[in-house]
């Protein structure tokens, strides 16, 4: 057990600028730059098409449209997205997140005030209590909850009429629902990673809501380290935004963006500190492994969980580390990213050549 208050958790690891979680500051001004229609929303072309369609047949009918279930990792757009379906239902949105609603009564209560044709969106759905999931399960389908009144033998079980309503479910664990849940989704998106182009329009985008004067370098430059998420791309604009103002014109150039970023510890390819304290001492101390995952993170100095569930993942998406049976091992990307050689490659077979170098 750990004792050391000070010691890093995965959270405090996870504030970082590189980190897809929303800070306090991000969730200020988010809601300025989520973009309010699906013509707005930037990539995920094949969810926009099949979502479009959805909600385009369900108006047609007159209908509300069928549940939603978005997954995908934290900054992709799943609370945009809700937002946007109901934007263009013309519906009003309730949100909250499964964390929320520890009892079916929590959900009894929310269920029971929605208006009809009303999108409840679900955030970290996946977190909700059991008795709230099975109490879900009938609202989805029939429209209609059991509210359990008094206890023991002597309960009763009151039916409530629902007016007809849409769910949106968010999680970034599709594989940890219950299939009995998702089997009640009608239509399911699974929102991949952008493209760095994508992240250059959404760049474009956010700059110019902030009026910030940036060129097409400039983007391209922080779309590469934004680590294929929106949110992350928004917080690196910011900060490269101050350092603009503070230390040129207010411009942003590519040479701007990249000293901006250099400053902030976030490398060429997204890396920060973090991750790149995880590959070099997995490279320099243990010659690129294999290395077991709790001796890494001795040598890191962090915790074994801010290792696995804070680097490890970004790492592993960019093809710079493999988690094998045997340990955490390097690849040849990752030597080459931190400009040192392998052992046994050096000149003259030698080997340990720029091990140290930078
Ligand atoms: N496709 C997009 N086009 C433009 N901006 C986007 C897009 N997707 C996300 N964003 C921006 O990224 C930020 C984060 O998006 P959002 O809050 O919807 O992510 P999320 O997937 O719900 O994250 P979490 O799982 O942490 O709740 C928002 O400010 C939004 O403006």
């Amino acid at each position: 057990m750990n004792w050391d208050d000070t010691a890093p958790t995965t959270d405090d690891a996870d504030d970082r600028l590189v980190g897809a979680s929303a800070d306090g500051e991000d969730q200020a001004v988010e809601a300025a730059l989520r973009p309010k229609s699906l013509d707005e929303f930037v990539g995920q072309e094949r969810v926009r098409e099949q979502l479009d369609l959805v909600l385009k047949a369900a108006l047609a009918r007159g209908a509300t449209a069928d549940h939603v279930l978005l997954s995908g990792s934290p900054g992709l757009g799943k609370t945009t997205l809700s937002m946007i379906i109901a934007a263009e239902m013309g519906a009003p949105i309730r949100i909250t997140s499964g964390p929320a609603i520890q009892h079916a009564g929590d959900l009894a209560a929310i269920l029971s005030s929605l208006q009809e044709g009303e999108v409840l969106f679900l955030d970290e759905i996946h977190r909700m209590s059991r008795p709230a999931e099975e109490m879900l399960y009938m609202a989805m389908e029939d429209f209609r909850v059991d509210v359990i009144v008094g206890k023991g033998p002597g309960a009763t079980a009151i039916p409530l009429e629902l007016p007809p309503f849409t769910l949106v479910g968010a999680t970034t664990r599709a594989g940890l629902l219950p299939p009995p849940l998702r089997d009640r989704f009608g239509f399911t998106a699974h929102m991949e990673f952008y493209a760095p182009s994508e992240l250059e329009r959404v760049i474009h985008r956010s700059a110019q809501l902030l009026d910030v004067a940036i060129d097409t370098d400039g983007a391209a430059e922080i779309a590469g380290r934004s680590r294929g998420t929106p949110r992350i791309a928004n917080r690196l604009l910011r900060r490269v935004r101050d350092y603009a103002q503070v230390k040129a014109d207010g411009r942003i150039t590519r040479e701007i963006a990249a000293t901006a970023l250099g400053v902030y510890e976030v490398d060429g390819r997204g890396l920060d500190r973090l991750d790149r304290a995880v590959l070099q001492a997995l490279l320099k101390l243990f010659a690129g492994g294999p290395v077991g995952l709790s001796t890494l993170a001795v040598a890191v100095g962090e915790e074994r969980e801010t290792v696995e569930e804070v680097a490890e993942p970004f790492l592993v998406r960019e093809g710079l580390l493999a988690r094998t049976p045997r340990g955490r091992v390097a690849t040849p990307a990752a030597w080459a990213h931190l400009g040192l050689v392998p052992p046994g490659q050096g000149p003259g077979g030698g080997g340990q050549q720029g091990l140290f170098g930078t």
